[in-house]
């Protein structure tokens, strides 16, 4: 297999840099001798290679995580909080290296990347905690001498598969719960974005997270996923990316009957009430938009501005886009670095000539001063109207369009008008108006007055075909736990509760 080291030469620690899949405490080839490329993005250079596993390799993992259920559920709440605790300060103490795998394999600003790894830390921090809470209940009986509540168990091994957009950070959002809860995990990470997962895999193992509790997996991406999914042993999926892979995931799941919980993609409306000034609200829109170079799911994808102000609105955010810099996530003063892969960028651009051919405006958006093959400048269109694909899809790109509407009514109509229901942002300082929104909009999270909406406490998630269930906050951990029913019959000496 072939291994490259100039990752590792960037490292405070060059053992962070793995380029093996990880597997009951080992690090593994693929048997089968298959591997896949991992490209820098902003340079097209190799930065690393990666082995494919085979499925009886898969099954080994399936194997080692059986057999360290048994020993990780054993241990008490507080046992597993403390190898949490442990694995949330080697995140932090790694906190450069983290950042510059991930920004050299996703792109994105170092910066950013240094925030994605304190906020991928705190969740692991958080269900460190919540684990101590997962409390069971006394149900006041309706049989006589009998005493009933229930008990929260682990559900059992869980298969965790992650997008490339935010590679870390997704995954401790949900291997954080599981272990919390007492369940191993296997974690099958983005192709275009594995050095980031198995870096916490180094991470988890100093931490002393037993072997078989924390495994990661690469591979074909559908055949990895179909052998997870028809593993009756692994009881609970938890996908994030997009809706049309975890449409097909919940519908292999449905064979062995998992607990599945699906992240998926957004569609967010961004509505400007007509009391806004104008530009406090485009500055808030670029920063909702252009965060990870659009591509996020939380990105804002239609910018609905009232009619009276939607002119001023759009030069403000004209002139605050253009002072965005676009480059190579590792040089600094950057702000947007390259989307994932060259198809990314194709896709950025059907999506702008789309809106073209069917009467959008293109205000800025010069794709000539691109400094690379997988860069798109930042593009703002305006007169977007619902049959364009710009409003359709998401786009994921740093792709901005603004439609003027008329009033609330309106807005709510057109906020709706989408198949995802993930998140909405609202700006308005109108009580009536923003109570109006919030109780109509068709989404699992509505951000009022703020770009900023995530975090631990946060339960996250969507609705529509947005996703099923929801991640951090305090019924993240629930996603892993079973609730046992107990009645303990025939007590003699208990009556009536
Ligand atoms: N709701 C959220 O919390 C959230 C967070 C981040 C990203 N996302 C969404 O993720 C999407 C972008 O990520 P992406 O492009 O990596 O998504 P994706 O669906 O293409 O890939 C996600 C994961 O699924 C795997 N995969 C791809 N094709 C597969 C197949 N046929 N069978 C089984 N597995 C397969 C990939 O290897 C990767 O690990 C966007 O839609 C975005 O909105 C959602
Ligand atoms: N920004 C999101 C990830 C979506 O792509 C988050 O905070 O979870």
């Amino acid at each position: 297999m072939k291994l490259t080291n100039t990752l590792s030469t960037m490292l405070g620690d060059p053992r962070l840099f793995r380029q093996h899949a990880y597997v009951n405490g080992k690090w593994t080839y693929g048997d089968g001798g298959r591997e896949e490329t991992v490209f820098d993005p902003a340079t097209g250079e190799v930065i690393g290679y990666i082995p494919w596993l085979e499925a009886h390799q898969i099954r080994e993992a399936v194997d080692a995580a059986d057999t360290a259920f048994a020993h990780w559920r054993a241990l008490r709440a507080d046992e597993r909080a403390e190898r949490l605790l442990a694995w949330h300060d080697l995140l932090q103490a790694n906190r450069e290296d983290l950042a510059t795998i991930m920004t050299l394999e996703q792109g994105k600003p170092l910066p950013d990347a240094r925030g994605e790894v304190e906020y991928g830390a705190s969740f692991v921090r958080w269900f460190a905690e919540e684990g101590k809470r997962t409390f069971g209940e006394t149900i006041p009986s309706h049989i006589p001498n009998a005493a009933l509540g229930t008990l929260k168990e682990p559900v059992g091994i869980a298969a965790l598969i992650t997008p490339w957009n935010f590679p870390l950070a997704m995954i401790t959002r949900k291997a954080a719960a599981a272990l919390a809860a007492g369940c191993p995990v296997i974690v099958k990470p983005a192709g275009e974005t594995p050095f980031s997962a198995l870096a916490l895999a180094e991470l988890a193992e100093r931490a002393g997270i037993p072997a078989g509790v924390f495994n990661v997996v690469l591979g074909e991406p559908a055949e990895v996923s179909k052998i997870l999914c028809a593993e009756e042993r692994i009881k609970a999926l938890s996908f994030t990316g997009s809706t049309r892979v975890g449409r097909l995931l919940l519908e292999q799941s449905a064979q062995t009957v998992k607990r599945v919980s699906l992240e998926l993609g957004g569609n967010a409306p961004f509505i400007v009430g007509p009391d806004m000034d104008p530009k406090e609200a485009a500055f808030a829109a670029v920063a909702a938009k252009f965060q990870t170079a659009g591509q996020d799911c939380l990105a804002a994808n239609r910018i609905l501005v009232h009619e009276s102000i939607h002119d001023e609105f759009v030069e403000h955010f004209a002139e605050r886009m253009a002072a965005l810099t676009v480059g190579n996530g590792m040089e600094s003063e950057v702000d947007l670095g390259p989307l994932i892969h060259r198809q990314a960028v194709d896709k950025a651009a059907a999506i702008v000539d789309d809106a073209i051919s069917r009467g959008a405006t293109l205000v800025a958006g010069d794709q000539t001063r691109a400094p690379g093959d997988n860069f798109f400048m930042p593009v703002l269109l305006t007169g977007v109207t619902p049959e364009m694909k710009v409003w359709r899809e998401e786009n994921f790109a740093p792709v901005a369009g603004v439609t003027a509407y008329r009033d609330d009514d309106e807005v709510i109509a057109m906020a709706n008008d989408t198949e995802y229901g993930l998140a909405a942002y609202v700006y308005t300082h109108d009580i009536r108006r923003i109570w109006k929104l919030l109780r109509a909009l068709e989404y699992g999270m509505v951000s009022v007055n703020s770009v900023k909406m995530t975090g631990p406490p946060v339960p996250f998630g969507g609705v529509k075909q947005s996703g099923l269930g929801r991640e951090g906050g305090i019924t993240g951990i629930d996603e892993y736990l079973e609730t046992k029913y107990y009645c303990l019959g025939a007590l003699g000496s208990v009556s009536g509760s």
